[in-house]
């Protein structure tokens, strides 16, 4: 179960459309004109008086869709210029192109044109969509390096609009594609204002340079729910295709097939009862453990064992070496204290069959991590691995074994590069093909290769498990969020909801929706202090 909405690859987005027009109940021609006229709309609710823009339309169906697009805003009184490439398209933009001929002139798309025409108070990327395989090349490469530096100013005039995606963006991973001919052959990235896209969101809107490319996102229904239900479900029946889920910063309230967040996480925190309000003793809650360093850091695990306290865990310990005790006699006074000086005493600790979460890692110190994680891996109870026990980890003699799928590692991209050197080199590469190696591809293969749920922390954090399921949760609105202590407390968090019986990869997912949203409602001026304390209201918010 996820949170949020099953996102797709354009390889799945491709075989969806295809099965719709083989249904023979909907034509390529129809859903290109729904298409077109769900940007039109969107762009003639956000600038209602008519005013003028360039189109730029591919080789391609997105060209088609430009073609659509600029017809139906002739129609509603804009005025226009519409720039294409001299080509035969597909049958569809073949027809749509016509259909444009009849009402208005097309300019070669070339630098030159989009040079010669005056500004316009929109630009219309209608130029590559989910057919894009390599970098644009060319003189395309230069129509997207002019567009580029025409819409740099963001909100300035004029704003740029694209269909489908941004032209050049690698829909599959986020990745602007390379040429490898140097920064004067390849596309300036662009900056969009807004971006509609068909169906679903795919990965590359939500991943690495998407967001920022494509601006504000819109999901336009065009029609396809019944044969994209179809296929994903049978995709993830045969194995094929495991879930792939996400929320985004403009996630609809209401969502196709999953419901809203807040009643998606009534049900998965219902499991474990309402936060801070537990129906039976608080043993039924589950016991939390969270492993402190030496003296003079401990404010990483405080924030971690108050977030698990404000995440419901019925009970916390805090677990400090004897030396550092007197460092943590301040509040909040419902935190245990238990000192904790070897891997023994964490063995003894770890009989009690009521500890259902331990947390590892935060101000822990490298050695004491790597001492005690022997221990907490035998013991194979729910956990969070985080910051000093994932370096710990990185150099365990038998890393990547023995770990089991209800332990949630929590890397920064420094210890995921740590963890998994080949992958995190791979995501390094310069893309010159796609779809690119992505962030959900490294975290499903560091998922598969370890056994344990994986959760890659930044604006666009990526979670999979072992069998395959994947979400990606974009922050891009909450850059606030990238504060001291933050991943102390959603360590914590998590580890509160693997103490009240949630699942691994669900309490992962639940735990960064959760944090994000506290970060949103806080605001900018946030600390991580401020993190666990914003709970109580956001779970009473969620109805929770
Ligand atoms: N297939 C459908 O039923 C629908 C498709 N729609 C639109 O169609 C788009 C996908 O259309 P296409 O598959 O035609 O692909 P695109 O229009 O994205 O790309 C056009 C063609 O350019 C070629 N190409 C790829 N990279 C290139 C490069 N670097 N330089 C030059 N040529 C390159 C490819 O062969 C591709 O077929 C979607 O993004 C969406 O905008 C919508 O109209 C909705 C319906
Ligand atoms: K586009």
């Amino acid at each position: 179960m996820l949170f949020g909405t099953e996102i797709l690859t354009t390889a799945q987005m491709r075989a969806i459309e295809s099965a719709a027009m083989e249904s023979g109940e909907v034509t390529g021609l129809t859903l290109m004109e729904r298409a077109g006229a769900a940007v039109a709309g969107q762009i003639r609710l956000r600038w209602p008086k008519p005013g003028s823009a360039t189109i730029l339309c591919g080789p391609g169906n997105n060209g088609g869709d430009g073609y659509v697009i600029a017809r139906l805003l002739a129609q509603a009184g804009w005025h226009l210029h519409v720039l294409g490439v001299d080509n035969i398209p597909g049958p569809d933009a073949a027809e749509m192109k016509r259909r444009w001929k009849r009402i208005g002139p097309i300019a070669p798309l070339t630098e030159g044109e989009l040079r010669r025409i005056p500004d316009s108070d929109i630009c219309i990327d209608a130029i590559f969509g989910t057919g894009l395989t390599r970098p644009p090349e060319g003189e395309i490469a230069a129509v997207l390096r002019r567009l580029g530096q025409m819409t740099a100013n963001g909100d300035g005039r004029p704003r740029l609009v694209t269909v489908d995606c941004p032209s050049g963006l690698c829909m599959d991973s986020g990745v602007w594609l390379h040429s490898g001919l140097g920064d004067d052959a390849d596309p300036m990235p662009l900056n969009a204002t807004l971006t509609v896209a068909f169906d679903s969101p795919k990965p590359g809107h939500l991943l690495q340079r998407g967001p920022a490319a494509c601006g504000k996102l819109v999901i336009a229904d065009i029609g396809l729910r019944h044969w994209r239900e179809r296929q994903v479900d049978q995709a993830a029946n045969a194995r094929r295709s495991p879930m792939l889920g996400a929320i985004w910063p403009e996630f609809p309230v209401r969502d196709s097939r999953m419901g809203d967040f807040s009643t998606r996480a009534r049900i998965a925190l219902g499991k474990g009862g309402s936060a801070g309000h537990p129906a039976g003793h608080k043993y039924s809650h589950g016991h939390a453990l969270v492993v402190a360093g030496p003296a003079g850091h401990g404010g990483a695990a405080r924030l971690a064992a108050r977030a698990a306290l404000r995440g419901g865990a019925g009970l916390v310990t805090l677990c400090p070496p004897s030396a550092a005790m007197a460092e943590h006699a301040g509040p909040p006074d419902a935190l245990m204290r238990r000192k904790l000086d070897d891997a023994g005493q964490v063995r003894a600790m770890l009989t009690d069959p009521r500890v259902a979460g331990l947390c590892l890692g935060p101000g822990c110190g490298v050695d004491r991590a790597a001492s005690l994680l022997p221990v907490v891996l035998d013991h194979a109870r729910p956990c969070v691995l985080d910051a000093d026990a994932l370096t710990a980890l990185a150099q365990a003699p038998h890393w990547p074994e023995g770990l089991s799928d209800n332990c949630v590692l929590t890397p920064h991209a420094g210890e995921f590069a740590r963890l998994f050197p080949d992958l995190a080199g791979r995501l390094a590469e310069t893309p010159r093909r796609g779809p690119a190696f992505s962030r959900v591809d490294a975290l499903r293969e560091a998922a598969r290769r370890c056994g344990a749920v994986v959760l890659l922390k930044g604006p666009d954090t990526v979670i999979a498990a072992p069998d395959g399921q994947a979400y990606i949760h974009s922050a891009s609105d909450v850059p606030w969020l990238a504060t001291a202590g933050t991943g102390d407390v959603l360590a914590g968090l998590i580890v509160g909801f693997l103490a009240r019986g949630i699942a691994a990869f669900e309490a992962a997912a639940l735990g960064v929706a959760i944090h994000a949203k506290a970060a949103r409602r806080f605001g900018p001026g946030l600390i991580a202090d401020d993190l666990p304390e914003q709970l109580p209201f956001l779970f009473r918010e969620l109805g929770l």
